[in-house]
Parts: C-alpha cells; sequence; structure tokens
C-alpha cells in the first residue's frame, strides 16, 4: 500500500502539493488524476524518495521509499521513459539495472518478452519510437517485479494497440493482488482502467473514490430539454414551471436546458401542463471526462481563452469549492484523512508556508524507469527469482 499523510511540497514561493493525504490500496488500479500543473508528479516524486516532502510523509508498506529494503524488488515505477542511456540497447539498459539490484539476468529476457520488445532488445535505444520507448520504462518498472507499481502517464505516445495492451497490463498486474498507481490525463482511459481514483487540483485533494462514484457525485443525472428555439418565451415558461416544481434548470450553450431534480415524466407533465411544446426530452449520463472537468474546473492553471468549460455548470457546492477544502461528496469512499482535508480550506493561493522539515533522505535519487512496448501480457508475468542476499542492497540503482 502507499501512503501519504500531510504531504507538502513547496518550490520557493510556489506550492505545489498542499496537505495531501491518501491511501492506494492492492489489488486495483487507482488512478490518480489532475489538470497540468496539479502536483501528479511532484507527488509521485516524493512517493519515492526523488524530492523531499516540505511536511508530511509518504510510505510505501508503511516505510520511507528510501528506508525500504531492496526497495527496487518490491517498488517499480515508470517515470520518465526518456531516463535511458540512448547509447545502450534495451537489454544493456536492462542489465544494468539488474545487475545493480541484484537482479538475475534471465529476468531481463523475461521482461522484454512482456513488454513485447525482445526482437529489437539489441538495439539502441536512442531509436527508439515514444512508444518503444514506453515500454523500456515499463520493462524497468517490472525487472524487479515489484508488489508496488507506480507509472506516471504511461501511454503517453502509444497507438491505440500499445494503449489497449497497457491497459490490460494494469488490470492484470492489479488482479494479482498488487499496488498500481496510474497518472493520465487520458479520462476516457482512466474510465475504462481504473476501478479508484484520486483526484487532486492544485496539489490539493479533490476526490478519493470509485470510478463509479465519481461520476455519479459529479455528473448527477441530468435531462437535457429542448423547446422551440424560434420561441424563447416557451423556454421561460417552462424553466419557471421547474423551478416551481423544485426542479433546476441551467441553459447549455447551445440553447437547451439542463434540468435536474427531476425524473423525465415529471419534467414532460410540466411541460404539458405549461402548454410548451417540447423538441428534446432526453436522459443524460455525463461520461468520467464530463465527471472529471466539473470536478476540476476550478483548479486548472492553464486555460485556453476559448475554453469549453465556459459553458459547464456551477460546480455543486461540497465539491470543489474555492479553496479545495475536502471532498465532502457523496458517495465518496472513505478517506481516513477526509476530516482533515475538510478542515484545511487553505483558500486561493494556499496558506502560508508551514516551517520546512529536514527530509531525513537527503538529495533526490534516480528512480525513473525507463518505458514499455509490447503484446497483451496473455500470461501473469513470471515471478523473479529469489533475492540474491550476497548483493549489497543499492537501492539508489535506479
Ligand atoms: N523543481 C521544481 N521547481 C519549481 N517548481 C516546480 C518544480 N517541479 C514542479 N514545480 C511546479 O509545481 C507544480 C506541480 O508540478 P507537477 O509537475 O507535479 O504537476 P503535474 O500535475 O505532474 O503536471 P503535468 O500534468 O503537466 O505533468 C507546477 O506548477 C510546477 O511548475
Amino acid at each position: 500500500m502507499i501512503e501519504a499523510v500531510g504531504l507538502t511540497k513547496r518550490y520557493g514561493a510556489k506550492t505545489a502539493v498542499y496537505n495531501l493525504s491518501f491511501q492506494v490500496r492492492p489489488g486495483t488500479v487507482t488512478g490518480f488524476l489532475g489538470p497540468n500543473g496539479s502536483g501528479k508528479s511532484t507527488t509521485m516524486r516524493m512517493i519515492l524518495g526523488l524530492d523531499a516532502p516540505t511536511s508530511g510523509t509518504a510510505t510505501i508498506a508503511g516505510r520511507p521509499f528510501r528506508s525500504l529494503p531492496n526497495a527496487p524488488r518490491q517498488v517499480g515505477a515508470l517515470l520518465d521513459a526518456k531516463a535511458v542511456h540512448g547509447g545502450r540497447s534495451a537489454r544493456a539498459h536492462l542489465l544494468s539495472l539488474a545487475q545493480l539490484s541484484g537482479i538475475p539476468a534471465r529476468r531481463v529476457d523475461e521482461v522484454l518478452g512482456v513488454v513485447g520488445l525482445q526482437d529489437v532488445a539489441g538495439r539502441r535505444s536512442k531509436g527508439f519510437s515514444l512508444g518503444m520507448g514506453q515500454r523500456l520504462g515499463i520493462a524497468s518498472a517490472l525487472l524487479g517485479d515489484p508488489q508496488v507499481l507506480l507509472f506516471d502517464e504511461p501511454v503517453n505516445g502509444l497507438d491505440p494497440e500499445g494503449i489497449l495492451w497497457v491497459r490490460n497490463l494494469m488490470k492484470q498486474l492489479a488482479s494479482e493482488g498488487r499496488t498500481v498507481f496510474v497518472s493520465s490525463h487520458l479520462m476516457s482511459e482512466m474510465a475504462l482502467t481504473a476501478e479508484h481514483l484520486i483526484v487532486i487540483g492544485r496539489g490539493q485533494l479533490l476526490a478519493d473514490m470509485s470510478v463509479k462514484d465519481f461520476i455519479s457525485a459529479n455528473s448527477a443525472d441530468f435531462a437535457r430539454v429542448r423547446t422551440p428555439d424560434s420561441e424563447p418565451e416557451q423556454r421561460e415558461k417552462l424553466t419557471a414551471a421547474i423551478g416551481e416544481a423544485g426542479g433546476q434548470a441551467t441553459p447549455e450553450p447551445d440553447g437547451a436546458l439542463r434540468v435536474t431534480g427531476l425524473p423525465l415524466p415529471r419534467i414532460s407533465d410540466l411541460a404539458h401542463e405549461a402548454d410548451v411544446r417540447l423538441w428534446e426530452l432526453s436522459p443524460h449520463q455525463a461520461s468520467l471526462e464530463e465527471a472529471y472537468m466539473r470536478m476540476t474546473q476550478g483548479a486548472v492553471d492553464y486555460r485556453s481563452t476559448s475554453d469549453p468549460r465556459a459553458g459547464l455548470q456551477e460546480v455543486p457546492a461540497g465539491y470543489a469549492p474555492p479553496g479545495y477544502g475536502g471532498p465532502g461528496v457523496p458517495g465518496q469512499m472513505p478517506n481516513p484523512y477526509a476530516q482533515q482535508a475538510a478542515g484545511a480550506v487553505p483558500g486561493p493561493g494556499y496558506p502560508p508556508p508551514a516551517p520546512a522539515q529536514g527530509h531525513p533522505y537527503g538529495a533526490p535519487a534516480p528512480y525513473a524507469a525507463p518505458h514499455p512496448y509490447g503484446q497483451p501480457p496473455a500470461a501473469p508475468m513470471p515471478p523473479a527469482a529469489p533475492v540474491d542476499q550476497t548483493v549489497p542492497h543499492t537501492e539508489d540503482a535506479r
């Protein structure tokens, strides 16, 4: 299990991560979502001991990464697929990692097979495509047959077949009881891959819940209702009738109404009673992408001037307040730190910097594993051989 408790990271005046607490449990794929610059990579780096938290802790199996015995056998990560010596072949790269971590050389060919790079294993990695580089990175992460895996944007640059392969691999790894924590910008992909989500915005926790609950909590099923475009008074009449009946009707950018709080038959009856003709009355269930955009619309740092979110409804109270104080979302999976998050309410611009807390492990160590390439993993990944106890622990190997 991965656990973050009160994790905070400041870079000078910039607060990249603030008071983040969550758990990533084994046996499921947990997606890590957040807009650009929201602190996902920083969080992953802190979990992997590559960055020292300003305050708070990040542990794996109860220990900080750097104090894990034989960390490369327990934790595998893909942070930056380009973190490979381009002059080395894929096999040589993996062999050097294996040797530094006391992993038997035969494991290299096993993971090359798992990621589908066996035919190009002798080629220098600088000639690899983005997707091949991703596969090599995934191979590095799998090398130690770890129980805990972190992947930062693993499908970056992959073609549809590669994306499907990564999806199957993540699910398979989780089904083997491993802890799989994966960040992605691709919501549709995350909806198909992850069962659980941790969503952050501007470094703070916005949600910690199942994909299903996230969608229903943030999409609040609604009806799309359309009245004749040329008769705006019909729309106004219906809006008033819906309001009197206890529903909410808000205009959509295309002129339709988004109605919540009333079932479809009731809306139909109200329209009939008000003598309003309907051109459309349809149920709507939001996608993960839509739910995500609603949840994070207040937490986006970088936004185009023609942002399609402009037309989205306000986030309901208690979902993503300006200060991102806490989840407070119906159906949310219990987060043991919810109380803490709810109490934080740091407001715009984050709270004043807390006194820096020395990190016991000093400077970052390189751990970034490169990426993979390959066919769908038909068979479970072969286990690595037992650890060779004669090899000294080299946790900084990666
Ligand atoms: N070494 C650093 N020095 C200063 N600021 C940093 C550093 N690393 C990250 N940041 C800042 O911290 C914030 C969070 O960055 P981070 O890369 O963790 O976000 P992210 O969610 O991974 O973004 P993306 O989805 O775009 O990769 C950003 O504003 C970023 O500019």
